[in-house]
C-alpha cells in the first residue's frame, strides 16, 4: 500500500511502503520510494485528488514503482477530479473528465476504484473501473441520526441513484426534487419539491458533492415551505467551498466522508472511508 496523502489511509494502515515526497522549487512534485518491499506483490496507491499536482504525484509514483520492477498497480481515488465536467455544456469548454480518465488509463492500472462517482460517465471512460456506492455511508448516517427520515433526492443526477439507496435500506421513503442550473453562469433557480405536505417529517438530503452549497440551501428553503421537520444533509464528497455559516442555518447536522479533506466543524460529522469500507 502506498498512501500518497499524509494521514489518509482509507484501506487501512497495514503494509505501507515508505517514501519521501516534496515539491521542487519550481513547483513540480517529486517522490523517493524506499526499496524495502517485495516488488512482486501487487501495490495499491491511494490518493485524494485536490489539484493537478495530486494527479501528477500519482503519475510519477507509478513511473518510480515500474522502474523498481512492480508489475501490478491498483489505484484508489475516492473523488474523481472534475467529475461534474462530464459533458460539454457550452462551446469552448473541455470534457475534463475524459482528460483525467485518459491520463489515468495511460498508466495501465489493474483497477481504478472510485467512490460514488457523479455520473455514469466516469466509470464508462475509466479502464478497469470499480465503483463503490454510497449505500453503506448512508446506512451509517441514518444510524447516527437515530430517527426515521425521508430520503430527499435533490436533482436529476441524484434521482438515478436514490431508489437503489432506498432499496438497500429496506424501502425508505423517497421525495423527489429538482432544480435548474444556468450552464453559462452556474446560477441555480427553480427549486421544486414534489410533495404537497411533509407533515413535519425529518428529511435527509442525499447527494454526491457539496461545493458552494447553493443546491442544498435552495432546497432546504423549499422543504421548509413544504412543512418539513428537521433537515439533515449527507454528502459523499465534501468540498464546502463556501464554508458552513449558511449551511448550518438550515441543517441540524451535515454528514460527509473524508474523500476530499478533513473537516472540523461542530455541525459536521465526518465518517471515514476506512470505516465505510471495512
Ligand atoms: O454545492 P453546489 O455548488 O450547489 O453543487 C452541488 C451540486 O452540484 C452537482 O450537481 P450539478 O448541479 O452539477 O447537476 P447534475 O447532477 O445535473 O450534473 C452535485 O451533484 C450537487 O447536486
Amino acid at each position: 500500500m502506498l498512501n500518497l496523502n499524509q494521514g489518509f489511509t482509507p484501506l487501512g494502515e497495514n503494509n505501507q511502503i515508505e517514501y519521501k515526497s516534496f515539491l521542487f522549487a519550481g513547483g513540480e512534485p517529486h517522490i523517493k520510494i524506499s526499496n524495502n518491499f517485495d516488488a512482486n506483490i501487487p501495490i495499491t496507491i491511494t490518493q485524494r485528488i485536490n489539484s493537478f499536482n495530486d494527479l501528477g504525484m500519482i503519475c510519477i509514483t507509478v513511473d518510480a514503482l515500474k522502474r523498481m520492477g512492480v508489475k501490478q498497480i491498483d489505484l484508489f481515488i475516492p473523488y474523481f477530479p472534475a467529475a461534474r465536467q462530464d459533458r460539454v455544456m457550452i462551446s469552448g469548454e473541455p470534457l475534463s473528465v475524459k482528460v483525467y480518465a485518459d491520463i489515468i488509463n495511460a498508466m495501465g492500472f489493474e483497477s481504478v476504484t472510485v467512490f460514488d462517482p457523479h455520473s455514469e460517465v466516469t466509470p464508462a471512460l475509466l479502464n478497469n473501473c470499480i465503483t463503490i456506492s454510497n449505500h453503506e455511508f448512508i446506512k451509517q448516517v441514518i444510524a447516527k441520526i437515530g430517527n426515521e427520515v425521508q430520503l430527499i433526492s435533490p436533482d436529476g443526477g441524484a434521482l438515478k441513484k436514490i431508489y437503489k439507496v432506498s432499496e438497500f435500506l429496506g424501502g425508505a421513503e423517497v421525495v423527489e426534487c429538482s432544480k435548474s442550473r444556468d450552464v453559462k453562469t452556474g446560477k441555480l433557480s427553480g427549486f421544486k419539491v414534489y410533495a404537497d405536505d411533509l407533515n413535519r417529517s425529518d428529511c435527509l438530503i442525499v447527494d454526491d458533492i457539496c461545493d458552494g452549497g447553493g443546491t442544498f440551501i435552495g432546497l432546504a428553503e423549499e422543504l421548509n415551505n413544504k412543512n418539513a421537520g428537521k433537515l439533515y444533509l449527507a454528502i459523499s464528497h465534501g468540498i464546502f467551498s463556501k464554508g458552513f455559516d449558511e449551511l448550518s442555518k438550515y441543517f441540524e447536522q451535515i454528514f460527509t466522508t473524508d474523500s476530499i479533506k478533513e473537516v472540523e466543524h461542530a455541525g459536521v460529522t465526518q465518517i471515514k472511508l476506512q470505516n465505510i469500507l471495512s
